[in-house]
């Protein structure tokens, strides 16, 4: 390193594992913000091999995604995101190249184009109708109504009539393998691969079963495109499936008026990319506007003043209607500000070196904008933590990717390209709530129980994962709701026990694998020793038993000597 390299200041690491150890991945965007109050609006770290940099200011923002957006253009890649995007044939996940510039081009003007997106009109008024049938007989029965399952459903079932043209009803065969393999997919993606940050460790997914579960997932999805791609081929296919995304696509390759030969595994990593981006940040932006309003009955009283005026006794919110509702446009941005689904948006690979305020950038370096760093920073917004959307009437901030201190969609070449699609969904959607009822939070919740800093429905997803049910956090929340203990838990007391458990169970579980790891990379006679008496003892099997490790004295010999050396470390790093 040259004396006049200033890399960006930043938490120090441990050889080989950087600051894996204190890396919490459960709310990276609060971990950031945080060191950012420690080291600046920019600071660096390293996750094992990988780089890192964080920028938290709107001036900083700037020059990554305009200034400088052409060094900081493409993505990182992982190796869930590259194994189901056909190794980088998307647009959210590919690196930057020409591929991905035609395949950009094209879904702009195709796909997400405001023409488009108003041809699909009907289908989310539909939806949106269905779901306020669904409500309205609830409350006719006086049930409570789980608004983050309804919602995530109608942003699930728009996404799927829109990109593959299926509904039918809910029992329908396609809709519900679609959510089967929609919650596995979220559930690998969400899973940490050792490989992603010590590449030379990729044995290790190997071994607990994680690379078999991506391939399982990935053979299941390629399925599914081919039995839709089959069905869309099919002269006697369904009307419902003319027209959508997937046929747009099989038509352009069929014309071949595009200016790249595509490929059916093209058009299957473009369907992915809908699939994640489409339906999960909509659902989050319309959860999220609800629960703040709900904390704040004043702005919900003045919304709803404003939509029910407006629309009068029509019965349904119309997409025409929206424009005339100033207050309900800032409600809705003021959502993005203090809940935006993408806290970090989705993170850019610098390409070239280069310097961001004084400090060199290497290239392969994984940069993070933080995003919820900004929209919180007090010398940009008053009252900064607090819900007031009044702050964006008479004002010309958006969200389009020109005012940096407000980018909840990103902004320039990488930018969503399906802004006006996604808004649309959540101002339908929202407005049409707020219309037909009278929202309050369930009796017994209280605004502190809210967790405002965890991402929008994951265990209260009701498409978790099968791997959740039953788990801790799910027995608690059944507790919670059933209410069948002495004391009342409150989310406040749940997240005191996660808290635990993950400095108790998983992170010093992790620390001591990753510890142990280290210390027999370091020692190659051990390594070579243990592994030799695992191998020895597990024969053939291609997976490690619980029973097995009882035969194993070195191996366990190894963990112990571990622990030794941890207490060491934990007490001189303080973790
Ligand atoms: C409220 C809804 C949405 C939000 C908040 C949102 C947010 C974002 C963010 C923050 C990024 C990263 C931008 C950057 O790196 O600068 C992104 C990228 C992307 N979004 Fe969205 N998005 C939404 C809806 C959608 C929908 C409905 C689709 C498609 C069906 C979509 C497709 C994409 C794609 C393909 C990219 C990658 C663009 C690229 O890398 O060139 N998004 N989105």
């Amino acid at each position: 390193m040259s004396r006049n390299t200033r890399l960006p200041p930043g938490p120090l690491g441990l050889p080989f594992i950087g600051n894996v150890h204190q890396f919490d991945s459960s709310a990276p965007h609060i971990y950031f913000w945080k060191l950012s109050k420690k080291y600046g609006k920019i600071f660096s770290l390293k996750l094992g091999s990988t780089p890192i940099v964080v920028v938290s200011s709107a001036k900083l923002a700037k020059e990554v995604m305009k200034t400088q957006d052409l060094a900081f253009c493409s993505r990182p890649s992982t190796l869930g995101l590259s194994k189901l995007s056909y190794n980088g044939h998307d647009i959210a996940f590919a690196p930057y190249n020409e591929y991905w510039r035609e395949m950009r081009k094209i879904s702009i003007l195709h796909l997400f184009s405001y023409k488009k997106v108003k041809l699909f009109s009907p289908i989310r008024e539909d939806e949106i109708l269905r779901m306020i049938k669904k409500i309205s007989q609830q409350a006719a029965t006086s049930q409570i109504t789980n608004l983050s399952s309804i919602v995530i459903s109608l942003t699930s079932t728009i996404i799927c009539r829109v990109a593959f043209g299926i509904r039918d009803d809910d029992e329908a065969h396609e809709r519900k393998r679609f959510n089967e393999l929609f919650t596995e997919t979220q559930a690998v993606l969400a899973s940490f691969f050792v490989s992603d940050i010590f590449p030379s460790l990729s044995w290790i997914d190997k071994l607990i079963g994680l690379t078999d579960r991506l391939e399982r997932i990935f053979k299941d999805l390629d399925g599914f495109y081919e039995e839709l791609i089959e069905q869309h081929l099919d002269s006697n296919r369904p009307k419902s499936m003319e027209g959508d995304i997937l046929d747009l696509f099989l038509q352009l390759k069929k014309e071949k008026s595009i200016p790249i030969d595509l490929t059916l595994e093209d058009i299957k990593a473009l369907s992915m990319d809908v699939l994640l981006a489409g339906s999960d940040t909509s659902a989050a932006a319309i959860v999220w506007a609800m629960t703040a309003l709900m904390m704040n009955p004043s702005a919900m009283k003045k919304v709803q003043t404003e939509i029910r005026q407006s629309v009068g006794e029509k019965g349904i919110v119309n997409e025409d209607d929206i424009q005339d509702m100033p207050y309900f446009k800032a409600v809705i941005k003021e959502t993005f500000r203090l809940y935006p689904p993408g806290p970090l948006l989705l993170p850019r690979e610098s390409m070239e070196k280069s310097t961001l305020e004084g400090y060199e950038v290497q290239p392969g370096t994984t940069i993070y904008v933080n995003f919820w760093a900004i929209a919180r920073d007090s010398e940009i917004w008053e009252n900064s933590d607090e819900f007031i959307p009044e702050r964006f009437l008479n004002s010309d901030i958006d969200f389009k990717g020109q005012d940096f201190e407000f980018i909840p969609f990103g902004a320039g070449r990488r930018g969503c390209p399906a802004i006006t699609l996604g808004v649309a969904t959540v101002e339908l959607a929202l407005s049409n709530l707020l219309y037909a009822f009278d929202w309050k939070l369930p009796c017994g919740m209280r605004k502190e129980d809210i967790d405002i800093t965890s991402r929008p429905g994951f265990h209260l997803n009701p498409n978790r994962p099968k791997s959740m049910e039953g788990d801790i956090i799910d027995l608690l929340l059944q507790l919670k709701k059933e209410k069948s203990t002495p004391i009342d838990i409150t989310l406040d007391n749940i997240k005191a026990i996660i808290m635990n458990m993950l400095v108790g169970g998983t992170d010093s579980g992790a620390a001591v694998i990753i510890w142990a790891m280290t210390a027999l990379i370091a020692n190659p006679n051990a390594m070579k020793k243990v592994q030799a008496e695992i191998r020895e003892s597990v024969g053939k099997k291609s997976i490690v038993n619980e029973d097995d490790i009882q035969n194993l004295p070195y191996f366990k010999a190894v963990i112990k000597e571990t622990f030794r050396l941890l207490e060491y470390v934990s007490w001189w790093n303080g973790f």
